[in-house]
């Protein structure tokens, strides 16, 4: 594991272990599986890609470790619905708070102003983290395989499943990608930002996109910025788009998000 990430898993085992003294493992699950039932969020995208449309899942990030602070004045509701005025199909919440100043609440917050199915954006580890990302509100969870070994992954995935989240599988070189296959994820994000230099190359999720079988629903990940970078990406038989910074950026996010779509025009492959 590079730098960051090893940063990053160090103080993620401490907060866990801090949250299970809260709540237990055992109270933990019996709350997950208490809440009413995740909104379909790959169904989503299937649907928005079979009216040949591309997908957007809009996230709601305030800083990054890259960076730094993104966005000066943060309302998660207030984005959630311009998200969803401007055409977005699922959202991203960031949860992590040392490294992206995201908190549980703003995934409540957003989720609750909107009817878009939402991912909880965190670095997980640990199946712990599922069942409260569950009682947060989330519908699908993240898991990086950079960060986690097989076994991890599995248990994550596992888990989501058991209570019918959904798993975003993050990959950004050709090992990860063969890793997920193995594990059969069905939506795979190509991350085009490499998270030890924090270089973004769209070049990534070309050069991936084509290893991906067919039957499942690829996301390209990070730095997309405008409709050419969509259509680009769309060339290479990439689905949905993972969109952050760039429209986090704009003081008018519906207005920013209708215009980074306008290649919906263009046909999905
Ligand atoms: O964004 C970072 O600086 C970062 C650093 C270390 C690990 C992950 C990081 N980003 C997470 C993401 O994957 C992005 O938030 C997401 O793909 C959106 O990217 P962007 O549109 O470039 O904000």
């Amino acid at each position: 594991m590079n730098d960051i990430l090893s940063e990053i898993a160090a103080y993620k085992r401490r907060e866990i272990e801090a949250a299970k003294e809260r709540i237990d493992p055992d109270e933990m699950e019996d709350r997950a599986f208490a809440v009413p039932k995740p909104r379909a969020f790959m169904a989503a995208i299937r649907e928005k890609l079979a009216e040949r449309r591309p997908a957007l899942i809009a996230e709601i990030k305030k800083a990054s470790p890259s960076r730094g602070l993104i966005r000066e004045e943060f309302d998660p509701a207030a984005l959630a619905r311009a998200y969803q005025e401007g055409g977005a199909t699922c959202l991203s919440v960031l949860t992590d708070e040392p490294s992206f100043q995201g908190r549980p609440e703003y995934l409540q917050q957003a989720r609750g102003a909107c009817s878009l199915p939402a991912l909880r954006k965190d670095f997980m580890f640990d199946p712990y983290q599922v069942f409260e990302a569950r009682t947060w509100g989330a519908d699908c969870i993240l898991v990086i395989m950079a960060a986690v070994t097989d076994h991890e992954a599995q248990a994550l995935i596992g888990t989501a499943e058991a209570i019918a989240m959904d798993v975003l599988v993050e990959v950004h070189d050709e090992a990860e990608l063969e890793r997920a296959l193995r594990l059969d994820a069905d939506l795979i994000g190509i991350n085009n930002r490499d998270l030890r230099s924090f270089r973004t190359d769209l070049a990534t999720s070309e050069r991936l996109a084509p290893m991906v079988p067919k039957d499942r629903i690829v996301v390209a990940e990070s730095g997309i910025a405008n409709p050419a970078d969509i259509a680009r990406l769309q060339a290479c038989g990439i689905h949905a788009f993972l969109v952050g910074e760039s429209l986090m950026r704009q003081a008018d996010v519906a207005e920013a998000t209708r215009r980074l779509l306008s290649p919906a025009l263009v046909e999905v492959a």
